[in-house]
């Protein structure tokens, strides 16, 4: 899929990964739709982007996609303005454990409520004309993160329903393509000032730690460049693509005896 004059939406645009993915999606030549609850960073963002890639390229709407209403304005807004809808980066994320239900809310119900959404608009059989859905998960979607229970089955959730809904895409002909990138550790503001973030599992923070260690840290640029892979390459469908520094791999998943 070439990306010239593609049409995206990515959530959570403002900062750290999904600002990676936004900038990779221009330098491509796709026009973005930029949505964040932080209007100030989005609005900064979507500025020094006009100056560099031309006033038309981009849009920035302040959007919660905890809100039905937001996420049909910003979709509706993003057709009216540049014509259609090709690619949605569904990744605003948070991690919170002390705010359990805030952190499913944002991290798994409202990626279901974005891509059901988009899939409206997006879907052939439904006056779409196809395209592709990346979904944020983690690595913490693939294995346990001890530190945080909530965060780690919100990730595993996401990996099932991008598996269930490409397969469900295909079956059904909706010629959207659903993919889910599972990042290990990435130096953004999320992974930023982690014990205050574990709750009563703050004592758990050396666990992270040796982690860190066996792991390792990746920057933004190298989320980006797989993260690309999957917007582009037509094969991938249902994929959960683990990247962590110096090694990238399609998950495969044990089938039922
Ligand atoms: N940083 C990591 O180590 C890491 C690793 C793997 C996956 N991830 C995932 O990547 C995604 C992006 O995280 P990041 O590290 O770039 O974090 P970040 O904090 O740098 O950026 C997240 C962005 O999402 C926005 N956001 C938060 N809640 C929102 C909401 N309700 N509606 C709209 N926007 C909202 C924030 O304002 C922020 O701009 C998340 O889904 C996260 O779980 C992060
Ligand atoms: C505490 C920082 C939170 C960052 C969240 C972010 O999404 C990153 C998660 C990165 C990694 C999750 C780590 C481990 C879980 C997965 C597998 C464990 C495998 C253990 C092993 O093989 O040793």
């Amino acid at each position: 899929m070439a990306l010239n004059g593609k049409i995206a939406v990515v959530t959570g645009a403002a900062n750290g990964i999904g600002k990676a993915m936004t900038e990779k999606l221009l330098q491509n030549g796709a026009k973005v739709t930029l949505l964040d609850v932080n209007e100030t960073a989005g609005k900064n963002l979507m500025e020094s982007l006009q100056k560099e890639y031309g006033q038309e390229k981009t849009l920035f709407m302040k959007c919660d996609v905890e809100s039905e209403e937001q996420i049909k304005d910003a979709f509706h807004k993003t057709i009216e303005t540049f014509g259609g809808m090709d690619i949605l980066c569904n990744n605003a994320g948070i991690l919170d454990e002390s705010q359990w239900e805030k952190t499913v809310s944002i991290n798994l119900v409202a990626v279901i409520r974005v891509a059901n959404l988009a899939l409206e608009q997006m879907s052939k059989l439904s006056g779409g004309r196809g395209g592709v859905i990346i979904n944020t998960a983690s690595m913490a979607g693939l294995g346990p993160l001890p530190s945080c229970p909530v965060y780690t089955a919100t990730k595993h959730g996401v990996i099932g329903f991008t598996r269930a809904m490409g397969a469900a895409s295909a079956a059904s002909g909706y010629g959207v393509r659903i993919n889910a990138i599972c990042p290990g550790f990435v130096q953004t503001d999320l992974f930023s000032r982690i014990p205050s973030k574990l709750g009563k599992l703050s004592h758990l923070d050396d666990l992270n730690q040796q982690l860190i260690e066996k792991f390792g840290i990746l920057t933004v640029s190298e989320v980006a460049d797989p993260f690309f892979e999957l917007v582009t390459d037509e094969t991938k469908n249902g994929e959960a693509l683990l990247v962590v520094p110096s090694r990238k791999q399609y998950v495969t998943f044990p089938g039922l005896p």
